[in-house]
């Protein structure tokens, strides 16, 4: 017999439909699974902070892209590379659960017309904001300007730290994954690819040097 609750109404949290728990539910589950008492004072909230946080950090499932992006392209004639760096993303990964977060650069060689800039960032935000790899992040960001843009070429740079690397498994704390994903000009020609490697290594304006 599974293990049931009655009496409070955040113990047994259903879908609409009623047959299944909904995420409130399945974290007072998990707190009865890993030995925690969900009736404590202490966690009677937690389920539902739990549910609104996993809605948050997994809110890019119900971001329109072609909305937010299809808004904010311009036509201009500009052909130099334009480069949006230093992102901050956090997102988890789809083995653990756990979060990887970190700084997203993005450059591109406009054919035509550009993108609003913040737009850029709205981008890594609705691909990081769901259950991923890194890579297939990377992969995801790059394609959708491309596609949005019919440019020239576009590079994106990912640098993260795992936690599933971190805090389990190899506990490994210094480590950082870097992936990237070159289309077009930042593919085919290395002076293009190293332009865009030296800018994004370059500090900062506002960084104080
Ligand atoms: N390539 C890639 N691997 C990831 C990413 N996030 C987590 N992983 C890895 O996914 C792998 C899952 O390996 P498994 O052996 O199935 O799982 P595990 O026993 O928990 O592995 P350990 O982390 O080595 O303890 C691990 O090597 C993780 O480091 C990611 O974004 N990209
Ligand atoms: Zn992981």
């Amino acid at each position: 017999m599974p293990r049931r609750q009655t009496g409070r109404k955040r113990v047994l949290s259903r879908t609409r439909d009623g047959q299944a728990p909904g995420l409130e539910g399945l974290v007072t589950r998990l707190l009865v699974e890993i030995g925690e008492t969900p009736t404590r004072n202490g966690l009677l909230e937690t389920p539902r902070r739990v549910a609104k946080a996993l809605q948050f950090m997994t809110r890019g499932y119900h971001q329109n892209i072609d909305q937010l992006v299809n808004q904010a392209l311009f036509p201009i004639e500009y052909d130099e590379m334009v480069i949006v760096k230093d992102i901050d993303f956090f997102s988890m990964c789809e083995h653990h659960l756990l979060p990887f977060f970190g700084r997203c650069h993005v450059g591109y060689i406009p054919n035509k017309k550009v993108v609003g800039l913040s737009k850029v960032p709205r981008i890594v935000d609705a691909f990081s904001r769901r259950l991923q790899v890194q890579e297939r992040l990377t992969v995801q960001i790059a394609e959708t300007l491309q596609s949005k843009l019919n440019a020239h070429g576009v590079g994106v740079v990912m640098e993260a730290r795992h936690l599933c690397m971190m805090m389990r498994g190899v506990e490994k704390q210094n480590t950082v994954a870097v992936t990237s994903h070159m289309l077009g000009a930042f593919r085919t020609q290395e002076q293009t690819r190293l332009e865009f490697l030296k800018l994004i290594r370059q500090g900062s304006v506002g960084d104080g040097d």
